[in-house]
């Protein structure tokens, strides 16, 4: 029972997850009853608030409107049922936008509790968009301290909701909400640097660019900003592209031991397989991506055969160990080759592989 939402409303819910998460709609359904909807309205609200965000013509008449939409989302969406938004995202993305009202009344049915938390980390996260919409992505973040910051605002926030509505549900101890801040903030940016790794080209052509300045920089050919990131993608800057791409790995892979620690606290078995399967396809697109110069012509995805096979076999912390050590093992040999050809970056990765 939903209150005064209508099984129409949270049927729509349910509709528009599965057009916006290709695969991950199915790890959200078999959450148990008190956290699958709240989850799926947790989704949906922070996929709406992305889709503000990514959107690059919607507000260029008006810049000053994406800040405001961002920063005010977590009140006027989700306070007022008739919310809707026009002209914004594509596709599926711009569906949910148009039709958030919907959204907005299955959110007023849940607990106050769940309520409070979708509606911080939609505040929070709102504002440090908008803080970063300003910063012009177009020349990727400065520092590696401002990309954890980044991550930490579109990744983090939602381990840190998740964890909490975790705890509100009564399904986990609300210790891991408390004590367990900085695992479920790994937890995020491990997902979210994956990502940004996989999807250079995509988001480079999108006139964003999300990998740090501090890292391209250091090899990168002439330190003009945008053509550098773009440079990457040919084939005489290949090396040093390399070189850039092996030291993001890396630095995602250091999230690795957090990640684990968190997933060793949860008890309940759908949330661990939850939060599980993302975890194993992270890893294993990362030993995919580490050296693969297919990451600047295009987009390197795991094959839905092994995807498949770690669905499966992410049930328990000891699946959870070989397939992290596994694929870890991978990247290792992979470096150990490549530093006896004097490669710079790869006895950093050895020394965050041996941590896992
Ligand atoms: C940016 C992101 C990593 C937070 C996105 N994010 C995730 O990536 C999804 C997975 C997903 O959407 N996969 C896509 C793959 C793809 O789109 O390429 C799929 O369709 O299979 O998982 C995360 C997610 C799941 C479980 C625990 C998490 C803990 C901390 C942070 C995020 C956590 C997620 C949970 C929620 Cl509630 C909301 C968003 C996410």
């Amino acid at each position: 029972d939903v209150g005064h939402a209508g099984d129409a409303d949270v049927r729509f819910c349910a509709d528009m997850l599965g057009r916006v998460s290709r695969s991950f709609a199915a790890v959200i359904r078999q959450l148990p009853k008190g956290l699958c909807l709240e989850t799926v309205v947790f989704y949906l609200v922070l996929r709406a608030l992305d889709t503000v965000e990514d959107d690059m013509e919607a507000f260029q008449k008006d810049p000053g409107a994406k800040l405001r939409h961002l920063r005010g989302f977590y009140h006027v969406a989700l306070e007022d049922p008739e919310f809707k938004m026009h002209g914004v995202g594509k596709g599926d993305e711009a569906r949910l936008l148009e039709n958030f009202d919907r959204v907005v009344r299955v959110f007023q049915g849940l607990t106050p509790g769940m309520r409070t938390v979708i509606k911080d980390i939609t505040r929070r996260m709102g504002a440090g968009m908008a803080d970063f919409v300003d910063k012009d992505l177009g020349q990727g973040t400065i520092s590696l301290q401002e990309y954890d910051l980044y991550c930490h605002y579109v990744a983090g926030l939602v381990g840190e909701g998740l964890t909490r509505m975790f705890a509100e549900s009564g399904l986990e101890a609300p210790d891991l909400a408390t004590s367990r801040q900085e695992l479920a903030n790994s937890m995020g940016l491990f997902l979210q640097k994956t990502n940004i790794i996989r999807d250079y080209l995509e988001d480079f052509v999108d006139g964003r660019a999300f990998w740090p300045q501090e890292v391209w920089k250091r090899h990168a050919p002439s330190a003009v900003p945008a053509q550098s990131l773009g440079a990457f993608a040919e084939a005489e800057h290949r090396e040093r592209a390399l070189a850039c791409l092996d030291e993001l790995v890396t630095n995602a892979l250091e999230h690795v031991p957090d990640c684990l620690a968190y997933m060793s606290r949860l008890h309940t078995p759908q949330i661990f397989r939850f939060c599980a399967i993302p975890q194993v396809m992270a890893i294993a697109t990362l030993e995919k991506v580490y050296h693969n110069p297919d990451v600047f012509t295009g987009v390197v995805k795991i094959r839905k055969g092994l995807a498949c096979k770690l669905i499966m076999e992410a049930n328990s912390m000891g699946d959870l160990y070989t397939c992290f050590s596994s694929f870890a093992g991978k990247i290792a040999r992979r470096a150990a080759a490549l530093e006896k050809r004097g490669d710079s970056v790869s006895a950093q990765t050895l020394r965050v592989c041996e941590e896992i």
